[in-house]
């Protein structure tokens, strides 16, 4: 069954409640805000799926495309037990967002079905997978609106839906879905895009803020895709130390910093980063407050609320997470001078790369993966600019800079199609 979010975190109400307050700061025109306040087109699909046990299991799923006026709705499809329809109207919100502070020639969408990925086997995902496809198909299409991974998604699984799309179409359509696998089309460079585009940011930020990153502290919520390359890359190219860590079933800490490579290895043997020798137990909770340079939150939504925001020690934080700060938290932060690198534009290298996926399909070439890094760390140094610029006009926080950027180019384009 679906469940709500706790009333005053629900993620659709704090995304409404966002774009009301930089439509009121720029005084945006009535029609277009109202339009912006709702998505255009939503769909929501029961699933009926055949478990290996030989049972029917009925799963529930939606995809959502929030805008689309500056090019098809773009956004992944999330896997997870907690998925709402208001957790999908809120990320494609953000997701439309995202795509005009990046300036991509893209709009919004999101999709999400109920279940839980770890109690299922391989064969059951699969069928999953291809199921959901064959409901929203009608919705998809290179022109119309581009699916790609998520929380508890693969590049399998968008191989998966990239086939079972091709085979409703009669040919291959391999653009329909992005971040797929190399061998069926992927970009190179997709894989590690959101913690790259979060680095260079925080990159941005530090020479913004005059701090030297070298040796400094750095803690990650959440250990999946983002959170673990954002591990890699803080060391990498910050040269950061990685001192705590968490994922679903609790955080480790070791004030010496944690070892990528050794802990990779412990995550993919035992299936969580808990555990791992030589350091200590930490809750998900006191990880957030810890006394830290950069905090990386990389898991949920409204984890940084008015009940810790007060507690947090980063002098930055990089949202690499959707949501992951109520607005109660985005003005107690903004009062203590913290520095928060909004999700818009911090975890946006990855639909930035999607973007790059669907050029390089649309004309069957294929770009090298330095060639990726590069145009994406251009895309990323213009956007962080952008925002900063926009924040710095308005005497505003960086989210609420990042929302007036996008909302004034996405009634731009409202008003030029002469919708409003
Ligand atoms: N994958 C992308 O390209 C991408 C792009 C933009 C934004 N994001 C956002 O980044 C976040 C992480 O996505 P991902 O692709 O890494 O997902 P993932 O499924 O690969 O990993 C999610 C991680 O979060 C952890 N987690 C779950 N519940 C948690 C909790 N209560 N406390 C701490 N950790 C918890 C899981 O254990 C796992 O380690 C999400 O908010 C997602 O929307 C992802």
């Amino acid at each position: 069954m679906q469940t709500e979010a706790a009333p005053d975190h629900n993620p659709f109400r704090i995304a409404r409640k966002q774009l009301d307050e930089a439509a009121d700061i720029i005084q945006l025109d009535p029609a277009a805000h109202e339009i912006l306040r709702w998505p255009l087109r939503e769909l929501h699909v029961t699933i009926p799926v055949k478990m290996d046990s030989g049972c029917i299991k009925i799963f529930h799923g939606f995809r959502v495309q929030y805008n689309d006026a500056r090019g098809p709705n773009k956004g992944g499809v999330r896997f997870h037990p907690d998925e709402s329809i208001d957790t999908v109207r809120a990320l494609a919100a953000w997701m439309t967002w995202k795509t005009a502070v990046m300036d991509l020639p893209l709009g919004g969408g999101k999709g999400g079905v109920i279940c839980d990925t770890k109690s299922m086997s391989n064969d059951e995902l699969e069928r999953l997978s291809r199921a959901y496809i064959r409901q929203v198909g009608r919705m998809l299409g290179l022109e119309k609106d581009v699916p790609a991974p998520d929380m508890y998604t693969t590049p399998q699984i968008m191989a998966w839906m990239a086939d079972e799309y091709s085979f409703m179409q009669g040919n291959n359509e391999f653009g329909v879905v992005t971040g797929k696998p190399l061998e069926l089309g992927g970009s190179a460079g997709r894989g590690d895009a959101t913690a790259r585009g979060g680095i260079y940011c925080v990159r941005e930020a530090a020479e913004l803020l005059g701090m030297n990153l070298s040796g400094m502290k750095a803690a990650i919520q959440g250990y999946g895709n983002v959170g673990s390359n954002t591990h890699k890359l803080a060391v990498e190219l910050l040269g950061m130390r990685v001192v705590c860590v968490s994922d679903s079933q609790g955080g480790i800490y070791n004030p010496e910093g944690l070892d990528h490579a050794e802990l990779m290895t412990h995550k993919q043997a035992t299936g969580s980063v808990t555990g791992f020798p030589g350091a200590l137990p930490v809750a998900n909770e006191e990880l957030l407050e810890l006394d830290v340079a950069v905090l990386f939150p990389a898991a949920l939504e409204s984890v940084i609320n008015g009940s810790n925001a007060g507690n947090i020690k980063a002098i930055l934080i990089a949202e690499l997470a959707n949501g992951p700060a109520t607005p109660e938290a985005d003005k107690i932060l903004y009062s203590k001078g913290i520095h928060v690198i909004p999700d818009l534009l911090c975890n946006a290298g990855g639909v930035t790369v999607s973007y790059f996926e669907m050029v390089q399909n649309s004309y069957g070439y294929y770009w090298e993966e330095e060639d990726v890094h590069r145009r994406l760390e251009k895309k990323m140094k213009t956007a962080f600019r952008k925002v900063n610029e926009t924040a710095r006009k308005y005497n505003v926080h960086n989210r609420l800079g990042a929302y007036i950027l996008a909302v004034e180019r996405v009634a731009d384009a409202m008003k030029l199609r002469g919708w409003v």
